[in-house]
């Protein structure tokens, strides 16, 4: 797929806070997000592919993302980061949490240390970047969050016992985030995204077998990319959806 041809121009010059914008479905936002004249910034783990990026979509939409290394799993480290984006950017109206790691592990094979580090890529820093970064969005008189959930917790995934508890876990999050800010104009939302089929996925986990499976389950029978979770999430940042916060937004091709 190719990236939606709509334009939302109040995303003009916005100061827009991507995580894990390095790879997949985040590079696709990066690029979204670029393509509307926002001034964007991510924060990634993986230095080399993310500079990568950065060279790559630069000829192709005219502006140079601002990326930021960082370790999201360091709370610290979480703090130097998005200062570094608000110094790169000026207050930052947009922040999508995207950035995760779905390690499969057996039941049996869970310990303490696995759990925790999984809650800890995959949900803590969702808290900890909105928290950093809800001063500057009431400095810029309010803003959009966005965080990536998973459709993984409602299917039956015995596979990813912990990576499914911090997706569930991060509906709640939004809950509890979208009511403590909406007083100051933040928006709190969640995406949730079915099967997209990324360089990873496919890399570790998809065969055309499995992805003909959900294909079969989905409403739509085509196979669902980064791209596609692009749309969905400039309508939630932009004043399309002024109204709309506290929710969760399914993009599956329709999952039944
Ligand atoms: N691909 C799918 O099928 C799918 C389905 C449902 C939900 N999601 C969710 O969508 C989001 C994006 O998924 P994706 O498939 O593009 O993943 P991906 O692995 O391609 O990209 C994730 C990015 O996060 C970065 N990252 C990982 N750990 C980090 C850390 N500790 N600190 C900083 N950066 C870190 C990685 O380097 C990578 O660039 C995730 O939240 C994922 O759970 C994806």
């Amino acid at each position: 797929m190719s990236l939606p041809s709509g334009q939302f121009p109040d995303l003009r010059d916005r100061g827009v806070l991507v995580t894990g914008g390095g790879s997949g479905i985040g590079a696709a936002l990066v690029k979204g997000f670029l393509r509307q004249g926002a001034r964007v910034a991510f924060i990634d783990i993986a230095e080399e592919q993310s500079r990568a990026l950065c060279d790559k979509l630069t000829p192709e939409t005219g502006t140079r993302p601002e990326y930021i290394a960082a370790d999201l799993r360091h709370i610290e480290a979480v703090k130097r980061a998005v200062a570094a984006a608000v110094a790169a950017l000026g207050p930052i109206s947009v922040l999508v949490n995207n950035a995760a790691r779905d390690d499969r592990q057996a039941l049996e094979d869970v310990t303490e240390e696995s759990w925790n580090e999984s809650l800890s890529v995959n949900l803590s820093h969702l808290f900890f970047v909105s928290q950093a970064v809800a001063p500057h969005m009431r400095q810029a008189g309010g803003g959009s969050i966005i965080n990536f959930s998973s459709i993984a917790f409602m299917l039956n995934m015995p596979e990813i016992p912990a990576y499914a508890t911090a997706k569930a876990g991060i509906v709640g999050l939004t809950k509890s985030l979208a009511g403590r800010l909406g007083p100051d104009k933040i928006r709190v939302n969640a995406v949730l995204p079915g099967m997209i089929v990324t360089e990873r996925q496919k890399r570790l986990w998809l065969d055309d077998e499995s992805i003909a499976r959900m294909q079969g389950r989905q409403c739509l029978k085509r196979m669902l990319t980064a791209e596609d979770l692009v749309g969905p999430c400039l309508f939630l940042a932009s004043d399309c959806s002024a109204a709309m916060t506290a929710q969760t937004m399914i993009i599956d091709g329709g999952v039944l």
